[in-house]
């Protein structure tokens, strides 16, 4: 990449500040060892939500509840975010965020649990948007959920879709990069769903669930 670009990259990255709350967030992610939604990620995930008027989503991974302020800022003030964590910990950093931001108690529901055993007692079609953050090698299974939670017009969103860059790479075929570029590929050839692949952050696969009424 040339350094214009590289540059401009770093710009964008950083294009729309962070305020105090988001910033103890990340904090508390980086005292707990737990990775964040970049800041570009962040940005557009809150744009998104705004677009969509999201009033319903569900995060895959919680950690210390970074992603979640910036969809629940994006969000309907009414709408009300699922988050799930098998890290206690990290959902009681996130509860703090969210009541640092002055969130509503009821517009989020933390779900201690692993989410192959959480997503499926949720409802088919009842969501506006689902976020996977907790990608590595189940992504696929949680995608395959989010397909069937969205409702027609809902929106998937995949974090870390480009995983620090080996996603791209041809060499790379560990089983976790496989995985993630497994799945964006499978996405992007859904024929069900309308995807495209955000270079932002760490990468954002975002995807629509199509209407299926002609
Ligand atoms: C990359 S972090 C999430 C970051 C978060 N979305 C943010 O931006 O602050 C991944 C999170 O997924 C959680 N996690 C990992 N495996 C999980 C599983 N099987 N079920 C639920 N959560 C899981 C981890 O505990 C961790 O908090």
């Amino acid at each position: 990449m040339s350094a214009d670009r590289a540059q401009s990259w770093a710009y964008a990255e950083d294009f729309v500040a962070e305020d105090e709350v988001l910033l103890r967030a990340r904090g508390r992610a980086a005292q707990l060892g737990c990775h964040s939604m970049l800041p570009g990620s962040c940005a557009t995930l809150t744009v998104l939500a705004a677009a969509l008027g999201a009033r319903s989503a569900v995060e895959v991974g919680t950690g210390t509840g970074v992603a979640s302020l910036a969809l629940l800022r994006g969000m309907l003030p009414d709408g009300v975010l699922t988050t799930i964590d098998v890290e206690v910990e990290h959902q009681r950093a996130a509860k703090a965020a969210f009541a640092e931001a002055g969130i509503r108690a009821t517009r989020a529901r933390a779900i201690s649990g692993r989410a192959l055993d959480v997503l499926p007692r949720l409802t088919d079609g009842a969501y506006d948007l689902v976020l996977v953050s907790a990608a590595e090698t189940s992504c696929a299974l949680y995608v395959e959920q989010a397909r069937r939670l969205l409702r027609e017009g809902g929106m998937l969103v995949v974090d870390n879709a480009l995983w620090g860059g080996s996603v791209a790479d041809p060499a790379r075929r560990d089983e976790v990069t496989t995985a993630i570029r497994d799945v964006g590929r499978a996405v992007r050839d859904d024929e069900h769903m309308l995807s495209t692949l955000l270079p932002v952050g760490d990468g954002l696969l975002v995807s629509v669930k199509r209407s299926t009424r002609a």
